[in-house]
C-alpha cells in the first residue's frame, strides 16, 4: 500500500516515514516545494502523480501564537489547502487522513471531550483547523478526521525538546500548572494512521469514517509533563531540574489555550481497537531516542 503523506520535515510526517517501513507500506512524503499548501494547482498536480492509495493531510500551520496576527495565512494552510486535497482525494476515489487539534474546543467542559460535544475554538489556530476540518468533511465523505494533541516526538520542535533544551542552562523553570490534556507521541500517531489508513482502504464501512479523537493514554498538565521529562534526564545523565508550578495568567501568550484538552479516545477504541500506550510509557521512548 502507498500512503502520500503532506509535508516534508513535520513531527507526524516523520514518525510515518520511519513507522511505515516497519509496517511495510510505502509512504511518500509531499511537501514544499512540490506542493505548497497555499497553491492548489500544485496540490491537484502531485497526487496524480504519485498515485497514493490513501493520502495523510498532516501538514498545517502550526506556530499557535503567531496565527493570532497570521489569521488570513493560517486559514489558507489549514482550511482552504486540506480541503482541496479531499477534493483531489475524492477525484482519486480514495480516502484521506487528515489531523486535527484538540484546539477546535474551548477548554470549558469539565469532563473528557467527545466527538460529538460542541466545537468553540479560542484561538486563530483552533479556528483554523475547524474550518479545515468542516472544509473536508463537506468535500470528500471519504475521510477520517483525528483530533490529537499535546504532540511530541525525537523530531521538529516539540515540548520535549525545548524543556531538554533550557535544562541545559536551567536548574528551575516555571511550567503552566492549570491545563490539562494528554501528551501523544508522533510516533503513536504514526501506528495508528498507518492501522486506519489500511482499514479505509479495504473496508468501505461508514462507521470507519468521520472524527475520532487520538490521544496518549492517561491525562497530565504541561507541569507534570516537564516533571515526568525531567525524572528521566535525572536517570539517564544526574542532572536535577526543578518545576515550579505557575497558572496560565502567569505565563501569558498570544493565543489563548483551552484550559481543559482532554478528549476521549472510546470512539476510536470501539471502532479500530486502538488505544494508545500511556504517555508516560511513549515518553521515555522518545527521551532513550533524545538523551
Ligand atoms: N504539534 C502539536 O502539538 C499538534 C499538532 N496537531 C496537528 O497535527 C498535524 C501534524 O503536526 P506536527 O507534525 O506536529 O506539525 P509540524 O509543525 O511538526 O510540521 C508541520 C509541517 O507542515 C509543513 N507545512 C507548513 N506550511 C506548509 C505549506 N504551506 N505547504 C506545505 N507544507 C507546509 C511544514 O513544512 C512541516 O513539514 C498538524 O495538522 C497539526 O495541526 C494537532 C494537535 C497538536
Amino acid at each position: 500500500m502507498r500512503i502520500a503523506v503532506t509535508g516534508k520535515q513535520g513531527q507526524v510526517v516523520s514518525a510515518l516515514l520511519e513507522r511505515g517501513s516497519v509496517a511495510g507500506v510505502e509512504i511518500v512524503a509531499v511537501g514544499r516545494p512540490e506542493l505548497d499548501l497555499v497553491d492548489r494547482a500544485s496540490i491537484r498536480a502531485v497526487f496524480s502523480q504519485i498515485k497514493p492509495d490513501v493520502i495523510v493531510s498532516a501538514a498545517a500551520y502550526t506556530a499557535v501564537d503567531k496565527a493570532e496576527s497570521e489569521e488570513e495565512l493560517a486559514f489558507v494552510v489549514n482550511a482552504e489547502g486540506p480541503t482541496a486535497i479531499a477534493e483531489v482525494a475524492k477525484g482519486l476515489e480514495i480516502p484521506i487522513v487528515h489531523l486535527s487539534t484538540d484546539y477546535v474546543f474551548s477548554g470549558d467542559k469539565q469532563g473528557l471531550y467527545v466527538e460529538t460535544d460542541a466545537t468553540g475554538p479560542v484561538s486563530a489556530y483552533g479556528r483554523s483547523k475547524l474550518a479545515g476540518e468542516q472544509g473536508i468533511a463537506a468535500a470528500n465523505p471519504n475521510h477520517v478526521i483525528l483530533r490529537t494533541a499535546w504532540v511530541y516526538s525525537p523530531f521538529g520542535a516539540n515540548f520535549v525538546k525545548t524543556m531538554l533544551r533550557l535544562a541545559e542552562t536551567r536548574d528551575a523553570l516555571n511550567v503552566v500548572a492549570d491545563q490539562r490534556g494528554s501528551p501523544t507521541s508522533a510516533l503513536d500517531i504514526a501506528d495508528a494512521v498507518i492501522a486506519i489508513a489500511k482499514r479505509l482502504s479495504a473496508d468501505n464501512d461508514e462507521n470507519l469514517r468521520g472524527i475520532f479523537h487520538l490521544t496518549g493514554s492517561g491525562e497530565a498538565t504541561w507541569a507534570d509533563f516537564a516533571e515526568a521529562i525531567f525524572a528521566g534526564l535525572k536517570t539517564k545523565n544526574g542532572k536535577v531540574v526543578s518545576v515550579d508550578r505557575i497558572t496560565t495568567a502567569d505565563y501569558p501568550t498570544p493565543a489563548k489555550r483551552p484550559a481543559n484538552s482532554r478528549l476521549s479516545n472510546d470512539k476510536l477504541k470501539q471502532t479500530y481497537g486502538i488505544v494508545l500506550p500511556d504517555w508516560k510509557e511513549s515518553t521515555k521512548v522518545v527521551l532513550d531516542r533524545l538523551l
